[in-house]
C-alpha cells in the first residue's frame, strides 16, 4: 500500500504550514497546550471522549473533558487515563484552558443552555469552537449571537446550519457556497459548513474547500473527532482560519489513509481516525526523499 506522504506534505506546505513546524527541543506539555472541552450529556459520553483522545493525539499537551452531567460518569477513562475528568461547572472554574470546544453531545437542556452561556460570557477572549448541541442552542436563542466574535469558530453539518438560518437543509445543500457566507456574515466567526466538500468560510471573500476525505467519513462520532482535532490545534497556537482550515483537511486525509489500508471506506468508525490523523502529523513533519 502505497500512501503518498510527499503530496500531502506539500499541500500542507502550501496551504497550512504551521502544521509542518516541529516541537522545540526545549518544549514542555504547558507549551502545548491545554484544551477544554465541555458536552457528552447522559447517555453521549462518547461524543466528548472522542473529541478529547483526538484533541491529545494530535498533540495537544493536556486535555480536559467537563461533563454535562450531576457526577462523572467514570472515575478514570481507562482507555486514555490522561485525559483529565470533571464536571463541566468543576471544569468552567479552570483557568489554564488555551482553547475551548463546546457542543457535542451536550444536550439542549437548561442546564446545558446555562453552561453555554457562563463559558460564552466569561471566556470570550479564549478561541472557542462550538459544535453540534452549542450550535442548536446558538439557533434557539438570539441571546447567544452577539457573543461570538473572530476567535470563534462554527462547525455546523448541513441540518445545524439550516438551524443557524432559519432555512430548510436542502436550501442550504443547494447554495452551500452561500450559506456558509450566510453563516459567516450573521455569527461574526470562522464557519465550517461540514459535508461533502466541507467549506470553510474565513472573511466577506475568502474561502478554502476541502477536497480531501470520502464519504466513510459520514459515521458516527466523525464530526466530534473533527472538532477535536481543530480545538486541538488552536490550543497549541495556530489561528483560527488556519486550524479550521488544517483540522478539516488532515481529518479528511485521515480518512483516505484508512481506505489505502482497507480500513473503509465501508464500516470505518470515527475513532480509527485519530491514530491515522496522529501519523499523518508526524509523516508531514519528515523531510521528502
Ligand atoms: N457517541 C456519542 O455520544 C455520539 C454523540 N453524538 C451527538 O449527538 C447529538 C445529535 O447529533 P446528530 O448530528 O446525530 O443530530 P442532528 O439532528 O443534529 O442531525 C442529524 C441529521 O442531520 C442531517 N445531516 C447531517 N449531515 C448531513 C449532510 N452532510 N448532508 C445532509 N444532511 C445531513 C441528517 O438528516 C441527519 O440525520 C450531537 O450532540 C452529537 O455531538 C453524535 O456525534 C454521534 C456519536
Ligand atoms: N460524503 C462525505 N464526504 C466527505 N466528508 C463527509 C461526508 N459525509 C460526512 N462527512 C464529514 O464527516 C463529518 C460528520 O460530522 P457530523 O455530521 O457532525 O457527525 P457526528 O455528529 O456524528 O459527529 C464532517 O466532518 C463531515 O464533513
Amino acid at each position: 500500500m502505497n500512501i503518498p506522504w510527499h503530496i500531502y506534505r506539500s499541500f500542507a506546505q502550501q496551504h497550512f504550514p504551521d502544521v509542518l513546524k516541529p516541537r522545540a527541543k526545549d518544549s514542555h506539555k504547558g507549551t502545548h497546550g491545554t484544551v477544554g472541552i465541555i458536552g457528552g450529556n447522559v447517555g453521549m459520553s462518547g461524543s466528548v471522549i472522542m473529541a478529547a483522545k483526538a484533541a491529545l493525539k494530535l498533540g495537544a499537551g493536556k486535555v480536559k473533558i467537563g461533563f454535562v452531567q450531576n457526577s462523572l460518569p467514570m472515575p478514570v477513562l481507562e482507555s486514555q487515563p490522561e485525559i483529565m475528568l470533571y464536571t463541566a461547572q468543576q471544569l468552567l472554574q479552570q483557568q489554564d484552558i488555551n482553547a475551548w470546544l463546546i457542543g457535542c453531545g451536550m444536550g439542549t437542556d437548561n442546564n446545558a443552555c446555562h453552561i453555554l452561556q457562563t463559558l460564552s460570557e466569561h471566556q470570550l477572549h479564549k478561541p472557542i469552537v462550538w459544535d453540534a448541541d452549542a450550535l442548536n442552542l446558538l439557533a434557539k436563542y438570539t441571546k447567544f449571537h452577539t457573543l461570538l466574535n473572530s476567535n470563534h469558530i462554527i462547525t455546523p453539518h448541513p441540518t445545524e446550519a439550516a438551524r443557524l438560518l432559519q432555512q430548510q437543509t436542502a436550501e442550504i445543500q443547494a447554495q452551500r457556497t452561500l450559506a456558509a457566507l450566510n453563516l459567516y456574515q450573521q455569527y461574526h466567526c470562522i464557519s465550517v459548513l461540514k459535508g461533502y466538500q466541507t467549506l470553510v468560510q474565513i472573511t466577506d471573500t475568502q474561502y478554502y474547500l476541502n477536497e480531501s476525505g470520502h464519504a466513510g467519513l459520514a459515521t458516527a462520532g466523525s464530526g466530534d473527532v473533527l472538532a477535536g482535532m481543530m480545538v486541538s490545534l488552536l490550543a497549541q497556537g495556530m489561528d483560527c482560519a488556519q486550524a479550521a482550515c488544517a483540522a478539516v483537511w488532515l481529518h479528511g486525509v485521515a480518512a483516505e489513509i484508512l481506505s489505502l489500508q482497507q480500513i473503509g471506506p465501508i464500516g470505518m468508525v470515527a475513532t480509527e481516525l485519530i491514530d491515522a490523523a496522529r501519523q499523518l502529523r508526524n509523516q508531514l513533519l519528515m523531510t521528502d526523499n
